[in-house]
């Protein structure tokens, strides 16, 4: 099995002196989005905190209804202003006077927001998991910090998908509305059982995980699909891991559980509908855009989908003229996954973490597990801090199988002596870099190593001492993810290393801003020119072009930066191009 392997010297890359850093004090709940930035003139600062009067009360802003403990530590400690349903201007109004905000996955909480608080708001509380109604960038940048409950409520949206499972195998809810209606149809709802019958979980994480289990017990033949997550933590509690083909072409069942992220979007469309089994029955408790949503009303017309059991959508709310929602052969319930007594009273203690946040974030030591002083090891390693997560998001977007993202090695090379070197702020970045683009959780510097324990991935780090004086701090940094089934594996070198100064045996220089596309082809001319106008066609803008070759029209690896994310389509045109052997793109 091949190593998926970045490395890079670092001396010769000029990293944008900019980064987010993150701290939790609990494992129940994490707090992300704490910056610091370091300008030109070596200016520090971290967070910026607005003064509200020590004694006086902060005002939090609760935008979505929130477990009655929550609120009742709110009430004591601050001014609680609940106000729900507002529309985005009366928000973007409301927030310069409030110290935090508290929302669910109904609000939107967008650039404008933080811009609109002129610097009051320092913390958004997520009482819930999913983040991506958050701009992390814009909360970065207005040194706001995020804090989130990731595994509160896990249970809870297991518990609906299988409960949506269950109604849409037996016609509960369509059955449900004729009986009301006056009728009493007997014969047409007759339903499919679940026993026997094959269950694709597609995402092993937390939600995955607990949904298999259940579905075991029920008498379900259970499989799954997750790239990253590791064969023998499936394997012990009888489930087996399969590729993404195999799961959708062998299920009778499928469900979803990954994150939305750029390589998730849209993965149920309609060439993947084309693979399915005749008569798939589809349940998606995790995020709407994991479904071309007009791709499945084709499919559940054609019956390639015989049923489809919906909590999320593209846009909540949905339209209620959405063909989908008004399909005979779909139910769906208004985001409900997390909507139990018991998970709100799990995720309302979020509000316990945001008033301490709110009067004492700006002191780092308090909050910050950190024996050494953290500011003294950022000021000496700070150019490699964006590096690290941006290797570790590399080396995990090669990975396309194996047995799982489990054992990671970090090798410094510095002339430092090893006790002279600090890399905990490193390691925490790569295993940011490595755990965020395929999971739903926030890593930071201080649940890094939690995290990435909880999921069962152990990161070893090893030092190589090298010779010579040590002035700056790190030579290289190099990520190697090993027993997994890597992209470019045939271009790896003997060394088993992908460098980003290298690819396999091929020299490229890539930089390492926004994203890339990598390819590995036969050398020929015209080459750049079919990528390049791939990508002029939908006015993708190419910041940079490297080609590295073995020789003249053999293999050669091309690296394109490009500024904006090309789309599906057109890498799909890419990769169809005949001397384009491999292709892989890079998200940085
Ligand atoms: N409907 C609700 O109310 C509700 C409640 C909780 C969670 N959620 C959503 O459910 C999803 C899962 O949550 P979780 O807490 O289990 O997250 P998690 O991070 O624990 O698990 C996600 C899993 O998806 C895997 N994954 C990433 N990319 C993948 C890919 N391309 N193909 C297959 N698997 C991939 C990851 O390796 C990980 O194991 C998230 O989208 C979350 O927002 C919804
Ligand atoms: O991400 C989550 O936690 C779930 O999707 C639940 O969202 P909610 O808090 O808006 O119910």
């Amino acid at each position: 099995m091949a190593t998926s392997t970045t490395s890079l010297n670092v001396p010769s890359l000029n990293p944008k002196l900019s980064s987010s850093l993150s701290i939790s004090s609990t494992p129940q709940f994490s707090v992300s989005s704490l910056n610091f930035r370091t300008h030109g003139r070596g200016t520090r600062r971290f967070i910026v905190l607005a003064t509200a009067g020590l004694d006086a009360k902060p005002t939090v802003l609760v935008a979505e209804k929130l477990g009655a403990a929550g609120l009742d530590l709110l009430k004591e400690f601050a001014n609680v202003d609940c106000s729900y349903n507002l529309s985005p201007e009366e928000l973007n109004t409301k927030i310069s006077l409030c110290d935090a905000l508290i929302v669910r996955s109904g609000t939107k909480v967008s650039r404008e927001v933080f811009e609109s608080s002129g610097g009051r708001l320092k913390v958004v509380g997520r009482a819930g998991v999913g983040i991506d109604n958050v701009d992390l960038a814009a909360a970065t940048e207005h040194g706001c910090l995020v804090v989130n409950a990731p595994t509160a409520n896990t249970v809870a949206a297991a518990e609906h998908g299988i409960a949506l499972l269950a109604a849409m195998a037996r016609n509960v809810a369509q059955a449900d509305a004729s009986v009301k209606a006056g009728k009493w149809l007997r014969n047409k709802y007759v339903g499919v059982s679940l026993v026997g019958k094959t269950l694709a979980v597609m995402g092993f994480g937390k939600v995955g995980t607990e949904v298999a289990r259940r579905a075991k017990g029920l008498g379900m033949h259970v499989i799954a699909h997750d790239p990253y997550a590791p064969a023998d933590r499936a394997r012990a509690i009888g489930v087996e891991l399969v590729t993404f083909d195999e799961a959708i072409a062998t299920a009778d069942f499928i469900s979803l559980h990954m994150p939305l992220t750029p390589t998730t979007s849209k993965m149920l469309n309609d060439e993947t509908f084309g693979k399915m089994k005749k008569g798939v029955r589809i349940v998606n408790v995790a995020r709407g855009g994991v479904i071309d949503e007009e791709a499945l009303v084709r499919a559940l017309d054609s019956g390639i989908v015989a049923q489809a059991a919906l909590d999320v959508f593209r846009k909540e709310p949905p339209s209620p003229e959405s063909k989908l929602v008004q399909h005979e052969n779909v139910i769906v319930t208004p985001h409900l996954g997390a909507s139990t007594v018991e998970a709100q009273c799990l995720v309302a203690p979020v509000s316990s973490l945001v008033l301490p946040l709110v009067n004492h974030g700006s002191d780092l030591r308090d909050i910050m597990p950190f024996h050494v002083s953290l500011q003294q090891v950022l000021s000496e390693l700070k150019p490699y801090v964006i590096l690290a997560e941006k290797l570790g998001r590399l080396a995990v977007q090669l990975v396309t199988g194996g047995s799982g993202v489990k054992s990671v090695k970090v090798t410094y090379a510095s002339a430092r002596a090893p006790d002279d070197l600090d890399t905990r702020v490193l390691r925490a970045m790569i295993t940011k870099g490595i755990i965020e683009p395929i999971s739903s959780v926030f890593v930071n510097l201080v649940n890094a190593d939690f995290t990435a324990k909880q999921r069962g991935v152990r990161i070893t780090e090893e030092r190589i001492v090298l010779d010579g004086s040590p002035e700056a701090p790190l030579e290289s940094i190099q990520v190697q993810i090993a027993n997994v089934e890597s992209k470019f594996a045939s271009a790896i070198s003997d060394t088993g290393e992908i460098r980003l100064t290298r690819v396999g045996s091929f020299e490229v220089d890539v930089s390492l801003e926004g994203s890339i596309i990598l390819c590995r082809q036969v050398d020929q001319p015209g080459m750049i020119g079919k990528v390049g106008s791939i990508l002029g066609q939908e006015n993708v803008n190419v910041s940079f072009m490297s080609v590295g070759r073995i020789a003249p029209r053999k293999q050669a690896v091309m690296a394109i930066g490009v500024d904006d994310q090309p789309s599906k389509q057109s890498l799909q045109r890419i990769g169809e191009i005949p001397a384009i052997e491999e292709f892989v793109f890079l998200k940085l």
